[in-house]
């Protein structure tokens, strides 16, 4: 199963990214990060269209698709864990994430989204939903290997 994020912004590195590739790196799937930027002043609804329109571009087209979105629903880890590892059973070939810009998700997104994931009802920086994530899948990884990193 290969990974993508597809996400709005470009890292100029710093905290955030390093945070990001410490666990991106630790990752046994194939990781693919496709930054999108739209660097047009537009209003909100607009910005919003056209920056799910490049997500959803960015992804492959059979994928299964997670949005971060602080609207969304907040798993256990172990309850994550289980569900990329059904994907993974079930022959998924690609699983892909998609994180929003500062004004959020297109409502093409959500419609597309096979699940919207949160991390807690709080707004976060979309550069830090980065290292989150990639701890989480992470996370996941040892879990369905067994590995005591995540201990309950
Ligand atoms: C600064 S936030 C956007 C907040 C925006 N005002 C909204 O209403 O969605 C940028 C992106 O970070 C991600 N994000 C921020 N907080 C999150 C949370 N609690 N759970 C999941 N994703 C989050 C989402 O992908 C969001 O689109």
């Amino acid at each position: 199963m290969r990974l993508w994020l597809a996400a709005v912004g470009r890292s100029r590195g710093g905290p955030t990214r390093d945070l990001f590739d410490e666990y991106v790196g630790r990752l046994s799937w194939p990781f693919t990060l496709k930054e999108v930027e739209v660097k047009k002043r537009l209003s909100s609804d607009e910005l919003k269209r056209q920056e799910a329109e490049l997500l959803l571009a960015a992804v492959p087209a059979g994928a299964i698709v997670v949005a971060l979105d602080e609207r969304g629903k907040a798993l256990p880890s172990e309850t994550f864990a289980a569900k990329i590892g059904d994907w993974r059973d079930r022959g998924a070939g690609d699983l892909a994430f998609l994180i929003g810009g500062a004004d959020g998700h297109g409502d093409a997104v959500r419609a597309r989204a096979d699940l919207l994931l949160a991390f807690g009802p709080m707004t976060w920086p979309h550069m830090l939903v980065r290292g989150m994530l990639a701890e989480q899948l992470y996370r996941a990884q040892q879990i369905l290997a067994g590995h005591p990193y995540h201990r309950s």
